[in-house]
């Protein structure tokens, strides 16, 4: 008899003692042993539901006034419809304080150490080294992290040229994005071809016409990013220069001459820094900007010029201190005194490069950005005066909406009314019929086309939002100024999103004749959005885990279905599906055209369907769907309230499939998945918190023992809610903690002020719930099982705390949520924490919110682990309904119970759903 079975005889607090199931699960089981299995629970059928469904709550916009109310709504709702939600903050700190081990603790102090390192300017790198074969994007991320006792030379000319490329292609290409705008927007610019290369290396502008660009505003832009162009004086050769390849693009333009404009962006920083103290030899004191404050002008003042003395190195003697005799005969004394606020180190190493246009000298697009906006856009005149007026912060809105800069330029560009609309073209000389194709009454400005047509507005008057009266408006931009003051976030992207797909509706209209389908538009724009929101969060998810999303096998004893379909332009559209079985290899595919529709939702739906008739016939009995096509989903999850149509019909056929499966589950992922392929950043705190549980549950079973449950508070090792040598076995270890993290409680005292604010309860009532109230700790651990859909990690239940904070640790999915019957797995988001009404709070609200059911399954391959934090009422207080709650009309549904006597309850009895919260149920 092994320890662990040792102990299974033994009870305490009630509990039956159980083996422990890592140890069972380590041991080559083909099959579990029976008191695991199941069968008294329906692990076969789940829906996964759309991201987008799945309540996500953000905590920065409940604690910001502008967001407040608004998330607060969503909140409300969460807790009504849910009884859970995720929710989503910087949660790095929070996340930091569930240190579970010494490991994770000295781990994360020495990440913090090394933030602080990064943030010390005197342990900052000077210069800018750039690696060989980098590529342009890296160079920005790398040269801050690169350190070598705080100097950082660049060794070659091939890596300077790397350096230098890479920079100004960064700075480049953004200029090449602005031009797109600026040669509508701003008349006065002439447009830019890109700059001649003298014989000499010089550039000079060249203007679309082949002379000159004159004073044009991009001109002077332009000019206020000059960057050395002269790699020669990198390591000191001669006839380097030639060798530069020419490219003439504007972002060679963005090079400009170079030398003495507003700011010279990188300078030979040679000794002059005061941590870096390169030794000089390789910085030539008549042609490099050595010299601070006097950038390339050294060179004019020289008392003489002594062709010996080349290399500032030449002006150091051995002890390392300026030779001030030798710098006195060659420069006047105003000089000599600059050149001495250099402060020179004994340890001498190379020269490096470094950006004067940043106090710390490395370089980022960032910077470049707002050196080039600081100067150049302060004059320009962005808007025609018949444009309107525009509120402070208005374009910086714009730009700062999390949207895809496609919708960002393309607003921008309707705010400027440059969109070539017919209006516009016939205002700027082109003579053509500009009156609406689609009323066919008014002119078409880029207002009447995209908000004001009585076409476009049935596409407004399908979206959920009140966009106020768009009728009194001239431009689009006063619509927005005046009315897209009381926005919210998701209301301007969606809006946006929806004029980019109304706009091009009209090109296809005009330019291919075809028709636009406006009763789907909202819908397409709705769809757009979300998958916005779920690509940002998959990525925060992959850069969080160094996860690389890929098609996965599916687990025994699934086989895998993909489908998709497309429209084709003119009619009908195309099918596709591959059913693939567990080991990836494909049983089945299908690819078809039909003339059935040309609507790409009813085409997915369809597709779904004809995969699901192919897995049938290659006699899968076992399916998982995984698509993108998040309308079918929420229908068939939704069908009750659904309308009857060619959609609904479809739906219909699919649910009558999915009877035909043993066991069956949609698993839906983003459509832009493919997009985040290896994305990958360092190790996360996450991380390690991971790490430290999954230590903990790895200790060898003596050290294990050590931590088991006590009799008293059962506190420590082993499961809980086991009362009889009969009872089914839960697949899971569990460790029950006694601590205790202030910031999480912190969070839940917030989350139950908010609960009180949100139901308009007298607000000490809730603050005083909140102060007194104590926290528990669990971590869970659930080892992969050979039969993972025949055991149960933990069984359905609802918590009896007011709220749980959970922290889903791994990747593994395996929570589910009870949502109106069906069981919703729950993926869990990185930085994001599970929030779950428990039964005192339904008890509180007087059943208004309702607590979770939820249970945790296993998978067959990977473990899981989870840490869930219970914040409960005070023990020693009784729990009921809220006297601000209970009205003549809306009587008690709870009898009034003592906080310690529903917990006792709890822990005497297994876990079955809501069970316990109907005992105390008033029926009426
Ligand atoms: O592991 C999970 O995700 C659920 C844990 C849980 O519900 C609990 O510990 O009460
Ligand atoms: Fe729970």
């Amino acid at each position: 008899m092994d320890s662990a079975e040792a102990k299974s005889m033994s009870e305490n607090s009630g509990s039956v003692v159980v083996p422990c199931v890592k140890e069972l699960a380590k041991q080559p089981l083909k099959e579990v042993p029976e008191r695991y299995l199941r069968t008294d629970l329906d692990l076969h059928h789940t829906f996964s539901s759309p991201h987008q469904q799945i309540p996500i709550i953000d905590m920065s916009k409940l604690l910001c006034p502008e967001f407040h109310a608004s998330e607060l709504n969503k909140f409300d709702f969460a807790c009504k419809e849910w009884g859970f939600f995720q929710q989503t903050e910087a949660l790095t700190e929070l996340l930091s304080k569930l240190k579970v081990s010494k490991e994770v603790t000295s781990r994360v102090n020495e990440m913090e150490e090394n933030n602080d390192q990064e943030g010390d300017s005197s342990k900052r790198l000077e210069g800018v080294h750039v690696r060989q074969g980098m590529s342009k994007g890296d160079i920005v991320r790398d040269m801050e992290l690169e350190s070598h006792e705080g100097t950082v030379s660049v060794k070659t000319l091939e890596e300077a040229r790397v350096q230098e490329d890479g920079i100004i292609n960064e700075v480049g290409n953004f200029l090449g994005d602005m031009e797109e705008g600026t040669r509508e927007g701003i008349a006065s610019v002439k447009t830019l071809e890109g700059p001649r290369v003298e014989e000499d290396g010089t550039i000079t502008e060249v203007g679309a016409d082949g002379k000159g660009a004159g004073e044009g505003v991009l001109g002077d832009i332009l000019n206020l990013i000059p960057i050395v162009d002269d790699v020669q004086k990198v390591n000191g050769k001669e006839g380097v220069r030639t060798e530069i390849r020419r490219v003439v693009t504007w972002k060679r333009l963005a090079r400009g001459d170079g030398i003495g404009g507003v700011g010279t962006v990188i300078e030979k920083s040679g000794p002059k820094r005061k941590s870096s103290g390169g030794d000089g030899a390789s910085t030539n004191i008549w042609q490099d900007p050595w010299v601070p404050g006097l950038g390339q002008h050294v060179l004019d003042r020289f008392l003489r010029q002594d062709e010996e003395v080349k290399w500032v190195g030449d002006l150091i003697n051995e002890q390392s201190e300026w030779r001030w005799d030798c710098m006195r005969r060659l420069f006047p004394e105003d000089v000599v005194q600059r050149i001495s606020r250099i402060h020179l180190d004994t340890r001498h190493g190379e020269d490096c490069w470094s950006w004067s246009g940043n106090p710390k000298g490395f370089v980022t697009v960032k910077l470049c950005y707002n050196r080039v906006m600081e100067a150049g856009w302060r004059d320009v005149e962005l808007v025609k005066d018949s444009a309107g007026w525009v509120r402070e912060g208005f374009w910086k809105r714009i730009w700062k909406l999390s949207l895809m800069p496609k919708y960002k330029s393309f607003i921008w560009r309707v705010c400027l009314d440059i969109l070539p609309s017919c209006v516009a073209l016939n205002e700027r000389g082109m003579e053509i019929d500009d009156m609406c194709l689609w009323c066919g009454r008014e002119r078409e400005s880029s207002y009447h086309v995209l908000v004001e047509c009585n076409k476009v507005r049935e596409v407004w008057e399908r979206s959920r939002f009140d966009f106020g009266d768009c009728r009194y408006f001239r431009s689009v931009l006063e619509w927005l100024n005046v009315e897209g003051e009381d926005w919210a976030q998701d209301q301007w992207c969606l809006m946006i999103i929806a004029m980019y797909l109304i706009w091009e509706g009209r090109n296809s209209c005009r330019f291919k004749n075809e028709n636009v389908n406006f009763s789907h538009l909202w819908c397409r724009a709705a769809s757009l959005w979300d998958e916005v929101g779920n690509v940002q969060e998959l990525e925060v998810e992959c850069n969080m885990r160094q996860q690389v999303v890929r098609w996965e096998k599916p687990a025994a004893p699934f086989c895998k279905l993909n489908t998709d379909a497309g429209t084709l332009p003119n009619e009908g559209g195309i099918l596709g599906g591959v059913v693939c079985d567990q080991h990836g290899v494909c049983l089945a595919a299908f690819t078809e055209f039909t003339n059935f529709s040309n609507d790409p939702i009813l085409l997915e739906a369809e597709a779904i369907k004809r995969g699901m008739e192919l897995a049938l016939e290659a006699g899968v009995k076992d399916l998982v769907i995984e698509g993108d096509a998040q309308l079918v989903f929420n229908m068939l999850t939704n069908m009750e309230n659904a309308a009857m149509s060619p959609f609904y019909l479809i739906c219909n056929c699919i649910l009558n499939l999915i009877n035909m499966f043993s066991n069956f589950r949609f698993s839906w992922v983003p459509r832009t998945c493919n997009k985040l392929i290896n994305h990958g950043v360092d190790v996360s705190l996450v991380e390690n918190v991971k790490k430290g549980v999954t230590e903990f549950f790895n200790l060898p079973m003596d050290e294990k023992n050590k931590f088991w449950q006590n009799a008293e508070d059962g506190q420590g090792f082993g499961q809980q809610f086991v009362y009889s040598k009969e009872q089914k076995l839960e697949w899971a270890d569990i460790k029950n903690l006694n601590n205790y993290c202030v910031e999480l409680r912190k969070l839940a005292i917030k989350m139950i002020e908010l609960v009180g604010e949100a139901l308009k309860i007298e607000p000490t009532e809730m603050k005083k719930l909140g102060e007194e109230g104590w926290q528990s700790m669990r971590m869970n651990y659930y080892p992969p099982c050979p039969q993972a859909e025949k055991v149960i990690g933990l069984s359905p239940h609802s918590d009896i705390c007011m709220l749980t904070i959970l922290l889903q640790v791994n990747e593994m999915e395996g929570l589910q949520i009870n949502k109106e019957g069906k069981w919703v797995p729950i993926s869990p988001l990185p930085n994001a924490f599970v929030i779950n009404i428990g039964d005192s709070l339904e008890i509180v609200s007087n059943g208004i919110y309702r607590s979770v059911e939820h249970r945790a399954t296993v998978n067959s391959q990977k473990e899981r682990m989870s840490i869930a934090t219970f914040y409960s009422a005070k023990q020693e207080r009784n729990i009921g309904p809220s006297p601000s709650l209970v009205t003549p009309q809306t009587p008690p549904l709870f009898k009034t119970i003592r906080v310690s006597e529903y917990r006792r309850r709890f822990f005497s009895r297994q876990l079955s759903g809501k069970s316990l919260l109907d005992s105390i149920r008033i029926q009426n």
